[in-house]
This record gives structure tokens, C-alpha cells and sequence, in this order.
């Protein structure tokens, strides 16, 4: 081979488990091209609806059962409902490859995923997500961090049908003003709360643990947009930091959540990565 050969590595085969807001945006960027990805399979639970949806991308590629993917892809990309996370991640931790979470709340339940991305040399890779600032949080948990505190607010309808609501029977339809629903950690907010504070969770990844990451969440009916506000007491610094999200399709999930995975592939591969 000539010494001036140039070898392109080939592109990463991505797999997109859940075809929902955050499977379908970064479908779509994938599609339009991500330099060194290519999109290779879609899970999704409804197939037939998923496939005819596919057959409109430029590059349409195969719509399959979550069992399937590991064999046609390098790395997956969760943007299913939070119970699917294991089904989904395990094949690719166990083959040694990497997994883009979404379902952080369902992370802390499912340690031991994290002992078989160890175990084989996988990675599990927990996105900003909605969120802001785990790159400080993440910087200020090498020193010492003394707390840090969620304040999740949401309209009503980014709220429905969380299990805390209707274990504690608690109606949000009548409600005339910003009602705090829920105070605690953020472990039990990831259980009460599966679909709605993943933020929550990645946030206690990057920083203290889940523990003692403290929780509060509100729903408001003069809300239009899914708010986070973090504030952080560590050694290193104090920080507060709000982010208004425009909801997408899912009025659960704010749409930044699917760039957030984009920029997130992005910065895996790119040649200038910015950021913690
Ligand atoms: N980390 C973060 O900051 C954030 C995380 N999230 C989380 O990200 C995940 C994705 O969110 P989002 O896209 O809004 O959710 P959606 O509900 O819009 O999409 C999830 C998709 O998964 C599909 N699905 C259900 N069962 C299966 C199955 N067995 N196989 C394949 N697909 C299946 C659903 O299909 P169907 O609709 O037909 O049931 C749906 O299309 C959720 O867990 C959400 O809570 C969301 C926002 C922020
Ligand atoms: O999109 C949002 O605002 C946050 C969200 O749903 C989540 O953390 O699960």
C-alpha cells in the first residue's frame, strides 16, 4: 500500500431503539447525514406504521424487533419507553459497543448495567438530554459538592399519566395555579416520575448520586414550556442555571432532547470537541 493511502474508517452503524419523538428527529438527522455515522435499523413497536414512515427517508433502512438490532449496528441509541432499557442496551454492552441512554431514571434501577459496560468494554453514554450544565456539574464533582437541586416545572399535560400521580391520587386537571406535586430525591423522582424527570437522574449521575440529588417538581397550567432549574453548591464554585424547553410532538419531552443526541454524536466523533 502507497504510504500517502489514506484510509477512511468506515462509518459507525447507529441503531435507534423507539421511534417516538427522540427516535424520529435523530432518525432524521441521520439521514441528512452525520459525518462518520450511518443509520442501519430502526426499533420500533408499531412496525408497519414505523416502516411506512421510513420509506420516506432518503437512505431507508430496516425496521426490526429490539432483539435484532445488536447484529446491524456499532451503537444504539434508547429513545424507547424507560421498562425497554435493558432489552435494549444489554446486547450492545455485552458485544462491547455503546449505548446513547434517554431513560437516565431507568439507569439507576439497572446498575448492573453498568458493571457489564465495564465488564466488556461497552460504554454507556447518559446525554444533556433536556438538561443543562452537567458539563459544570460534572467539573464541580471532582472537587467537593456540597448540594445540588432540581426544580423541574411543567404544563399539565408534560405531566399525565406519571405513576407518583396516580399512586398518591393526585388529580392535575382541576389545578388553578403552580401546584408543587413532588419534593424528594432524585431516585424517587425517576420512580414516580419515568417519563417526565430523566433530567433528574442524569443530573445525579453527573454530580452527587441520586440520593442526594434533592427534587422538586411542579405542574403549572400557565406553563407552555418543560423548565429546569439547577443551582449548585460545591468548592469549586455556586452555580444556577434555568432552561425553558420547547415541547415536542411528546408533550412530555422537550425537543432540545433529540439535538441534545445529535450534538452528543457529534462530539463522539467529530476532530474539535468543546465541552467536559
Ligand atoms: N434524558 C432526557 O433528558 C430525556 C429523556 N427522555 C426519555 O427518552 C425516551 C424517549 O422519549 P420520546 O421519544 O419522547 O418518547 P416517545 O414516547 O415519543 O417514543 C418512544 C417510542 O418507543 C416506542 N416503543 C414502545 N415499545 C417499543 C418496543 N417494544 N420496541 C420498539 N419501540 C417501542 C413507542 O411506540 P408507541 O408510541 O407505538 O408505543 C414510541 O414510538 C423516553 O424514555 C423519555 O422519557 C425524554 C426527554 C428528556
Ligand atoms: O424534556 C424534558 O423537559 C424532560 C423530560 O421529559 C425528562 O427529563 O424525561
Amino acid at each position: 500500500m502507497n504510504a500517502m493511502t489514506q484510509i477512511r474508517p468506515r462509518p459507525l452503524r447507529v441503531a435507534i431503539a423507539g421511534y417516538g419523538a427522540v427516535g424520529h428527529r435523530v432518525a432524521q438527522a441521520l439521514d441528512d447525514g452525520l459525518p462518520g455515522y450511518e443509520l442501519t435499523a430502526i426499533a420500533a413497536r408499531d412496525k408497519p406504521r414505523a416502516a411506512r414512515d421510513v420509506a420516506g427517508l432518503r437512505y431507508p433502512v430496516p425496521v426490526v424487533d429490539i432483539a435484532e438490532l445488536e447484529g446491524l449496528a456499532d451503537l444504539v441509541v434508547e429513545a424507547a419507553p424507560a421498562a425497554l432499557l435493558a432489552e435494549i442496551a444489554s446486547p450492545f454492552l455485552a458485544a462491547g459497543k455503546r449505548a446513547v441512554v434517554l431513560s437516565a431514571g431507568a439507569l439507576l434501577e439497572q446498575e448492573a448495567l453498568v458493571e457489564l459496560a465495564r465488564q466488556h468494554g461497552g460504554q454507556i453514554i447518559v446525554p444533556s438530554g433536556a438538561l443543562l450544565g452537567l458539563d459544570a456539574v460534572a467539573a464541580a464533582a471532582q472537587g467537593e459538592i456540597h448540594s445540588v437541586r432540581l426544580v423541574t416545572a411543567k404544563p399539565v399535560k408534560g405531566l399525565l399519566g406519571a405513576p407518583y400521580l396516580e399512586r398518591n391520587g393526585i388529580d392535575l386537571t382541576g389545578i388553578a395555579g403552580a401546584t408543587r406535586i413532588f419534593q424528594g430525591s432524585a431516585r424517587q423522582a425517576a420512580l414516580g416520575f419515568p417519563a417526565n424527570v430523566n433530567v433528574a437522574a442524569a443530573l445525579s449521575l453527573a454530580g452527587i448520586g441520586p440520593d442526594r440529588t434533592m427534587v422538586e417538581i411542579w405542574a403549572d397550567p400557565a406553563l407552555t414550556r418543560n423548565t429546569h432549574s439547577i443551582s449548585v453548591e460545591a468548592d469549586s464554585a455556586r452555580f444556577s442555571m434555568s432552561i425553558e424547553g420547547v415541547p415536542s410532538d411528546n408533550p412530555k419531552t422537550g425537543r432540545i432532547t433529540a439535538l441534545s443526541v445529535i450534538a452528543c454524536l457529534r462530539k463522539l466523533s467529530g476532530p474539535l470537541r468543546v465541552g467536559t
